[in-house]
């Protein structure tokens, strides 16, 4: 039996929520782990996991969350729970997700006192006030996002002390003050857009992987050097140059001057700072002085050769001048000149757009590089590598660039690097266990000049791996680029993704779409696919009316043929077995023919990485796909079929599989549907009415049997793939 003081706690929350429809939920009593209540996962007799994602749960969270024992995970992202995050989360949590709900008021304090955590996601709430200074002992937390909240005030300093973290998002709070508590973070990925951050960025966030900083009035000096006459606001203050994009207000160096308690320090590092720089400048005027005085007596020594000793004068001044120019010039100023001519317009979209995740490190780190190397090293051919990216004016006036840190666009656009197996004889069968690359290996230089770095124009849809952008070959042929985000792929060595790409790159089938490349440099992964011009099953059924028009009878189950096949492949073909793990509508793309690509094949291992990861079981559920097996951690080949019969009743029904705005008892399709699969009366009346009738009745039931078959509960009872691809065959 469960742990009673779990059981407590549960019921207590049950309550909490407003009592909703979970299946075997009771607001007292019971036995979670025994009965297998909706969500729950236990380890003996404790629970150790609440997974409700996507729920539609209202309600609030109250202190008795923190009865639970042995909780490890809970997961109640993306739904309506409104009030206050409780200050008692229970000691043991290890991964908190609370991502997309109605949470309000500030933080908690106690926050402090959750040592094992790795994952909290307060993200998409209406929290406010300051982020609380409580990260000192949280040792063990990699992942933090807080973005999309009201957020104020500066960064906690015990932030530097999350000596795991690797991915912290920020963006859209109202955080203001400087970036350097970040700085010695094992980060990889750092989103802190659209806040009112000022000062420099220390140089060493620029290293970061995946580093957005759009829309903060940050000054964009890197290296601040301000001469001794200066005071630091000035070095600090943001160039009228760099101004905050998209309409920010450029408040940041102001609101550095209003600092909390326990920023203190930084003042004093700050004035420190400031009495060293003047303390350099006076020595470089005494030193000078010097100079000139020398200068001074060795031209009056040579009186005698008044003409020659004239010359000798202005020569030496005008050396005095250079010297004295170049000394108390801050190096700083030169830099704005310099990045004035390199700045992209503030549309957000281009090399200094945090959106690529690629090409605003890069540029900075030659901006950067740009005022330590010499000029003779530089190369003409890096104007080329951000050809897309910048515009032709601004290459003309601006200053050349050092070496590149990627290949130059010659290298890159030049037929991609081919691994030697894809020509030569030793070219693996597919679906062998082996690690031989059958597709190109592409530079982010090449992708970047192929998406016009990564722009907005070019961009298709966000996934839950990542986004996907459009990209075009020099020959004109279109490409779809997934550019996967770092918390899918940073489980991965770089000997993992690469087996993930042999195994994916040997999935060949009509009906699968076909991964042509990747890459893997600098710390980006991206996949690189052909590309699907029709759009996706989704956008057919439920949005392009264009589209749906198409989607006749028989189209329909030629559709369902098709997914049926390319899982059928999967299944059967592929040894060991792949299984999908995602089938839905979006990832079932078209051709102008409405033959079908299914999408996303091979990647499942992404989408469960990490013991904890935040996919599992959140959106996928949510979208009622999944099979009821899922919730308890059971995944089997049988589960993609199961997910099919959603698909195929979205084709019969026209329905989203999960659709919020419909009545309660319609909001999942499967349940809505189950009971009526097999009355023909009323499958009619659930038939699409944009199909006008225009179906042959028998064939209509025949579907509806072979999604009846599919969407048992019981795998087991489930039907083998080949079995659905015999019987749809049948039907045409
Ligand atoms: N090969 C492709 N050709 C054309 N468009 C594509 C291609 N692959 C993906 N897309 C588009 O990009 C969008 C995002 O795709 P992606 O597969 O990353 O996410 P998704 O299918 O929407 O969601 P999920 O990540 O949950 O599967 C899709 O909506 C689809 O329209």
């Amino acid at each position: 039996d469960t742990d009673p003081r779990d059981v407590s706690a549960i019921n207590r929350l049950y309550t909490s929520l407003g009592s909703p429809p979970l299946l075997g939920w009771i607001p007292a009593g019971g036995d979670p782990c025994g009965e297998g209540w909706q969500g729950v996962s236990c380890v003996f007799s404790n629970i150790t996991e609440l997974r409700l994602s996507g729920l539609n749960l209202g309600g609030i969270l109250d202190e008795g969350i923190g009865d639970f024992e042995s909780i490890l995970i809970m997961d109640l992202s993306h739904n309506q729970i409104g009030g206050s995050i409780p200050s008692n989360i229970p000691l043991t949590i290890r991964n908190l997700f609370l991502s997309g709900n109605q949470f309000n008021g500030s933080i908690p304090v106690t926050l402090s006192a959750l040592t094992q955590l790795t994952q909290l996601f307060l993200d998409d709430n209406r929290l406010s006030d300051n982020i609380p200074d409580s990260f000192q002992e949280l040792r063990s937390l990699a992942d933090l996002d807080l973005s999309g909240n009201n957020l104020t005030g500066q960064l906690p300093p015990s932030f530097g002390n999350l000596s795991s973290l690797t991915t912290l998002h920020l963006q859209n709070n109202k955080i203001s003050g400087v970036l350097d508590v970040l700085q010695d973070l094992p980060l990889s990925d750092l989103n802190v857009e659209n806040n009112k951050l000022s000062g420099p960025i220390p140089p060493k966030l620029l290293n970061i992987p995946n580093f957005r900083k759009d829309g903060n009035p940050f000054n964009t000096t890197i290296l601040p050097s301000p001469p001794a006459a200066l005071p630091p606001f000035i070095a600090w203050a943001p160039s009228p140059l760099h101004g905050p994009p998209r309409g920010r207000p450029a408040d940041g160096p102001s609101s550095s001057l209003v600092l909390p308690q326990w920023s203190k320090g930084r003042v004093f590092w700050t004035n420190k700072r400031v009495i060293v720089i003047a303390a350099a400048g006076i020595i470089t005027l005494i030193v000078l002085g010097v100079v000139l005085l020398l200068v001074l007596r060795c031209f009056r020594g040579n009186k005698d050769s008044n003409k020659h000793g004239a010359n000798a004068y202005n020569s030496s001044g005008k050396k005095l001048n250079q010297v004295q120019k170049s000394s108390s010039r801050p190096a700083y100023q030169t830099e704005k000149v310099d990045k004035a001519s390199v700045m992209r317009p503030m549309d957000g979209y281009g090399l200094e757009s945090g959106d690529t995740g690629i090409s605003p490190n890069l540029q900075d780190e030659q901006l950067l590089d740009a005022n330590t190397r010499p000029a003779s090293s530089r190369h003409q051919k890096n104007h080329e590598i951000n050809k897309g990216g910048l515009d032709v004016k601004s290459l003309s006036i601006r200053p050349p660039l050092p070496p590149p840190l990627l290949p130059t666009v010659e290298e890159a656009s030049v037929s991609p690097i081919i691994p030697t197996e894809v020509n030569g004889p030793g070219r693996s069968s597919r679906g062998r266990d082996s690690c031989s690359l059958d597709v190109t290996a592409f530079t982010i230089a090449s992708l970047q000049q192929y998406t016009n770095s990564f722009a907005e124009e070019n961009f298709i849809g966000e996934g839950m791996l990542g986004g996907v952008y459009r990209a075009e070959l020099p020959d004109g042929k279109l490409l779809a680029i997934k550019k996967l985000d770092t918390r899918a792929s940073r489980w991965k060595t770089d000997a993992e993704f690469l087996q993930l790409i042999s195994t994916i790159s040997k999935l060949r089938h009509p009906n699968i779409v076909e991964l042509v490349g990747y890459c893997n440099e600098h710390g980006q992964r991206l996949l690189v696919y052909q590309y699907c011009r029709n759009g996706t099953l989704y956008d057919a059924l439920h949005i392009d009316d264009e589209m749906h028009k198409k989607l006749s009878w028989n189209a329909r189950v030629r559709v369902a043929l098709g997914v049926a096949r390319a899982i059928q492949y999967l299944h059967e073909a592929c040894q060991p077995p792949i299984m999908h793990k995602n089938i839905k509508s979006v990832n079932i793309l078209l051709d102008d023919k409405l033959a079908v690509r299914v999408s996303e094949c091979g990647l499942a291992p992404l989408l469960s990485s990490g013991s904890t990861s935040e996919f599992s079981g959140s959106l996928f559920v949510s979208y009622g796909y999944a099979a009821p097996e899922i919730e308890f951690g059971s995944y089997t080949c049988q589960s993609d079929v199961y997910s099919l019969g959603v698909v195929m009743l979205e084709l019969l029904t026209g329905r989203e599989s999960f659709d919020r705005s419909r009545p309660l008892g319609e909001q999942f399709l499967v349940r809505w549907a189950i009971q009526q699969l097999h009355d023909i009366d009323a499958l009619v009346r659930m038939v699409d009415i944009t199909l006008n009738g225009v179906y042959p009745v028998k064939s209509l039931s025949r579907f509806a049997d072979i999604i009846s078959r599919c969407v048992q509960s019981e795998p087991g009872f489930r039907p083998p793939i080949s079995e659905i691809v015999q019987d749809l065959l049948h039907m045409i």
